[in-house]
Parts: C-alpha cells; structure tokens; sequence
C-alpha cells in the first residue's frame, strides 16, 4: 500500500530559517539585495535544518520507459529512440551526461520500463515491465505496478542518499511521455486538455490536435481518481514517472533538497504531493518548460522557476543547469564576510 502514512516527513525548520534571514542582514550588502537567493538559501536551511546548508555533491537519477499510448502517433520520434538514448546516457553523450560532469553529480540511469533489453554495466535494471499499455485501449498498468515504480524510485534515491548526495536531480527518458503527463495533470487539475498539451519533442500543430483527441477520448474512459495517485498512475500514467514521485518521497523523509526539472518531473512532483502534501516542502522548481501544462503544474505546486532558458529537453538537463544557483545561495553563507567582520559601516 502506498499512502501518505507509509512515509514520515520532518516539517520544515522555521527556527534556523529566522536565523538564517537574520544572519544574512549582517553581510556585507544592502538587506535583501541577493533577492531570491536569500529566500533560496533561507529555505535550504529550512529544509536541511542547517544555518550553513550543503548541496554538494548532487545527485543525478535518470529514470527511462516507453509508453503504449506511443502506438497512437503522438511523439514526433519512434519509440526506439527511448531505448537508444539509455545508451547514449551509458556512453556519456546526453546533454545531462555534460550538465552532471559540469556540477560534479553522482549520476545513474535506471531501466525502470524500456519496452526492449538493454544491458550496460552502469545501467541499474529495475525494469517493472516492458513499457506502459496503450491507455487508449487498456489501463497503462496494474496498480500493483504503479506501487512497485515507487518503490523502485524510492530504494534508488535511498542508496544515493545513503552514498552522501545533498541534493536530489531526477530526470526521465521515455518516448511519449508528455502525452502521460499531460493526462496525468488534466486529471489532477480538471483542467481542459487543450491548455495542457504542448509540443513534446516537436510535433507540428495538426498533430496536437490529435494528441489532444487521444487524451480526452482516454480520460472519458478511464475515468482516474483525481485524490488518488495510485489510480492516476495506474490509469494513464508512467513507469519513471512513478520512479521519480518514489525518489521524491526518499529526499523529503531525509531533509534532502529535491531539485525539480520540466514538465514530466513536476507533474511526478504533483503525483507525489497527491500521496504526502508535505513532500512539496522539499522541492524547488529549477526551470520554466516550453511545455504549456508547465504553468498549471507548477502553480499547483505552489512554486515559481529559478530560471526560463526556453527548455524542453527533460533528462534532469534544467534542473543540472540551474544547480549553481544553489551553490551560489549557499556559498553566500559560508564565505561571505559580515559588516562587522570587513570594517564596513551598515548605517547612513
Ligand atoms: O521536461 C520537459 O519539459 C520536456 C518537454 C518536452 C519533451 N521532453 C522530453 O521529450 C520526450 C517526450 O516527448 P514526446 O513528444 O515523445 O512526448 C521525453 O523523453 C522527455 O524527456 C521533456
Ligand atoms: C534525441 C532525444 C533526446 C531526449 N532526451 C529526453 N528526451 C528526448 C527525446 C529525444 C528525441
């Protein structure tokens, strides 16, 4: 079973998070002026409850599976490239291959539902089954398999914690997956499926139409439980992105910041405030999707983005990039020198 009760999540440390603010006021720069990052690194050290919180070294889980409602023509790339891709992120070529280098992240990459054999020896092989059913025509899995991928994302996000990460990245793979998220979200949200469905990897407009048809015509059949995420998952959802909701819940139990990336991995961030509200507390938005379902996702996670480059990669990419943002909040707390420190007058 999984529901709120099976995980416990500290509350946020308020005490240290007014120490913090207080102590930033003693730095050698007008109150306020870092602007968001003094909210950012008041709010990590809420979460790790540490007046100096550590972000360093990340950690980076890539999560890939295939999706049947692929079979729809709703992807602008076969199915295949899924597979191909967890290739390239063995052989080091992806864009979140770099971005992790770049941050010095522990990086992984689980088979959590390619709908093919792929061997590697870095690839963590937890496959739950060969890819989701056609949502159109049949559920996308079982329940129990919906609770399996949670448990998969779960126990991997663990044994990186366990290996000393400080901040959580997860990123997924999976061809056809922001038609599931979009029927994910419109379930969530209630929302018009027109004003959730974007682009993908780059179908042209005619063919969001149809992406659009499937989505509604599949919702109006499987009818998923908008308080249940279990149901939702089960209904029209996704393997990794079940395996990241499962992640997530791991770095919230552990006070480990979550460092959400695009439109798949913040309606995996909604799945997993559906099973605990209180995992949002550990989340924080690195980046605005092209995606236009982001906008709703994001506002029902009650967050705003660090950054908007136009991304709509997925993989952890934006998250990765927006990294030394938090880096830089918490080195500001470190290394700074106060007023009184560096002989500097705080008053006119
Ligand atoms: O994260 C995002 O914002 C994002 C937006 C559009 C596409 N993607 C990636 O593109 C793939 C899904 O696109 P599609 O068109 O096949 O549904 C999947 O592998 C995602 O990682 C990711
Ligand atoms: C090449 C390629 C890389 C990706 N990375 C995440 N989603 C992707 C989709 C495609 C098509």
């Amino acid at each position: 079973m999984t529901n709120d009760s099976n995980y416990t999540m500290p509350a946020l440390d308020k005490d240290t998070g007014h120490q913090v603010n207080e102590y930033m006021n003693t730095l050698t720069k007008p109150p306020g002026s870092l602007g968001r990052l003094e909210e950012l690194a008041r709010n990590l050290a809420e979460m790790t409850s540490n007046p100096f919180p550590i972000v360093t070294p990340p950690g980076v889980i890539v999560f890939a599976a295939d999706h049947g409602i692929t079979d729809e023509g709703v992807s602008a790339f076969p199915k295949e490239v899924t597979g191909q891709m967890v290739k390239n992120f063995l052989a080091g070529g992806a864009a979140i291959n770099v971005f992790s280098k770049q941050i010095s992240a522990q990086f992984e990459i689980v088979d959590i539902g390619v709908a093919a054999d792929i061997e590697g020896e870095a690839l963590i092989s937890k496959k739950v089954r060969y890819g989701t059913g056609n949502f159109s025509k049949e559920n996308a899995m079982t329940r129990e398999e919906a609770e399996k991928a949670i448990e998969v994302g779960f126990v991997e996000a663990e044994k990186l914690i366990q290996k000393g990460i400080k901040c959580l990245i997860l990123g997924e793979m999976g061809i056809g997956n922001t038609t599931t998220s979009s029927a994910i979200l419109a379930a969530i949200s209630g929302k018009e499926v027109h004003a959730l469905v974007g682009f993908g990897t780059g179908i042209p407009k005619d063919k969001i139409i149809h992406k659009q048809q499937v989505i509604e015509e599949a919702l109006k059949i499987r009818k998923p439980n908008p308080t249940d995420a279990i149901d939702i998952l089960s209904k029209v959802g996704g393997l990794e992105i079940a395996g990241m909701a499962g992640a997530m819940l791991a770095a919230a139990s552990n006070r480990i910041p979550i460092l959400v990336d695009g439109f798949i991995c913040t309606v995996a961030a909604l799945v997993a405030k559906l099973i605990n509200a209180d995992v949002a507390n550990y989340m924080i938005v690195s980046h605005r999707s092209v995606e236009p379902g982001h906008q709703t996702a994001i506002k029902l996670l009650e967050k705003e983005p660090l950054i908007d480059l136009g991304l709509r990669l997925g993989e952890g990419s934006g998250a990765a990039i927006a990294f030394p943002i938090l880096q830089s909040a918490t080195l500001m707390l470190k290394e700074m020198a106060t007023f009184t420190s560096a002989g500097v007058s705080d008053k006119a």
